[in-house]
């Protein structure tokens, strides 16, 4: 069902190098969150705190009503089964094929019988996508099927809480959407709860029910999607819109020097883009997470950047462009000679989405 995750007031040092100081949120039951934040800020350093990998030095980590942060050895190793966690690369075993690489989590943690590992490795290597591929090793396959195959192993558990590193990295456009699309389809099927680390700003808009942004070693902010793609915070405002204009420098912060030479040259943030549709599940089926597109702006009294909502993503898979308050159906599609006229996708869609090979 997903559980809720509690975070208040953490913080974490390596030494004397605080990373980040009094982070405080909360990731909601069954809903898809995702962190940003420049290199370096400690976004990894954060999904391995939750998990309890990583001790912080101060603040409390709720989950059922435990703080995982005073759980001794024993009571985080049963708590660390809610968990299901995909690292960048995957993390597999280069020695073992797919298969085994995935069954391990059961091998390790149940008594299974070897027949029922093998029926929920095979329905958990479909559920990516991988059928066929169980004795391939990791070294002769893609980076994206690394990729999935480490979804398949963080699923066998059949996790309340997934923690997502990177899943972006290294893939083309058209695979990061791949995995987009997966992401939100798996969400709906498992109805876990989805913390997931990335640069991409593309997606960034397009997945998630919230957003975070870490930033000079603390929580620049974190809420729903449509908060942060309407926010006129100027570090929000340039990271999710990809500037160099802005507080944000190449190294860190921007000293005042630098902020100063920006205002006298005139050079201004530009108006906020468009916020785009939330990708939807392939097969039209609610998440728990979904919110009618424009419901936040609304009841906030905000008005989102003209243009927003609009069914300019007609033709992407899981797309609704004809549930959108402010529709305008195919005259707003700028891409009408490559994206299909029926933009509601099949569960067909799915299927070849996932078959594809990455
Ligand atoms: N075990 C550790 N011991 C000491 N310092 C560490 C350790 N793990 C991470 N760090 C430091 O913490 C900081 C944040 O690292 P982290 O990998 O979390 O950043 P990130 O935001 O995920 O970066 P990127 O976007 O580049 O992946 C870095 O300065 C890193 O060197």
């Amino acid at each position: 069902m997903g559980v809720e995750i509690k975070v208040e007031g953490l913080t974490k040092r390596f030494g004397s190098q605080v990373i980040w100081n009094d982070v405080t949120l909360t990731l909601p039951a069954g809903e898809i969150s995702v962190m940003l934040g420049p290199s370096g800020t400690g976004k990894s350093v954060f999904l391995k705190t939750l998990v309890g990998l990583l001790k912080p030095d101060a603040g409390s980590i709720m989950i059922q009503g435990r703080d995982l942060t005073k759980l001794r050895e024993h009571d985080l190793y049963e708590i660390r089964k809610l968990f299901g966690v995909l690292f960048q690369d995957g993390a597999l075993f280069g020695s073992m094929n797919l298969y085994d690489n995935v069954a391990f989590p059961l091998r390790e943690h149940t008594r299974k019988s070897e027949s029922d590992i093998r029926s929920i490795v095979m329905e958990k290597m479909d559920l990516v996508g991988l059928s066929g591929a169980e004795s391939k090793l990791p070294g002769e396959i893609s980076g994206g099927m690394r990729k999935r195959a480490g979804l398949a192993r963080a699923l066998v558990l059949d996790p309340e809480i997934l923690l997502i590193d990177e899943p972006d990295s290294g893939l083309d456009p058209v695979r990061t959407s791949y995995i987009n699309q997966l992401f939100i389809d798996l969400n709906a099927q498992i109805d876990a709860t989805f913390l997931i680390v990335t640069h991409d700003i593309n997606s960034t808009r397009t997945v998630p029910d919230n957003i975070g942004l870490l930033y000079h070693k603390h929580l620049a902010m974190f809420g729903p999607r449509e908060m942060l793609l309407s926010s006129e915070e100027p570090v929000v405002r340039q990271f999710l819109n990809a500037q160099t204009i802005g507080p944000i420098g190449m190294s860190e912060e921007k000293d005042a020097d630098e902020l100063a030479a920006e205002a006298k040259s005139g050079q201004e943030l530009p108006p906020l883009p468009p916020i785009p549709l939330q990708l939807g599940t392939s097969d039209g089926a609610p998440r728990r997470g979904e919110r009618p597109a424009g419901e936040w702006c609304r009841e906030h009294g905000v008005t989102p950047p003209p243009g927003s909502f609009q069914s300019h993503n007609a033709g992407v898979p899981g797309v609704r462009a004809d549930t959108t308050p402010t529709d305008t159906t195919r005259a707003d599609v700028t891409h009408s000679d490559t994206a299909p006229t029926d933009a509601t996708p099949t569960g067909d869609a799915q299927a070849d989405s996932v078959e594809e090979p990455v």
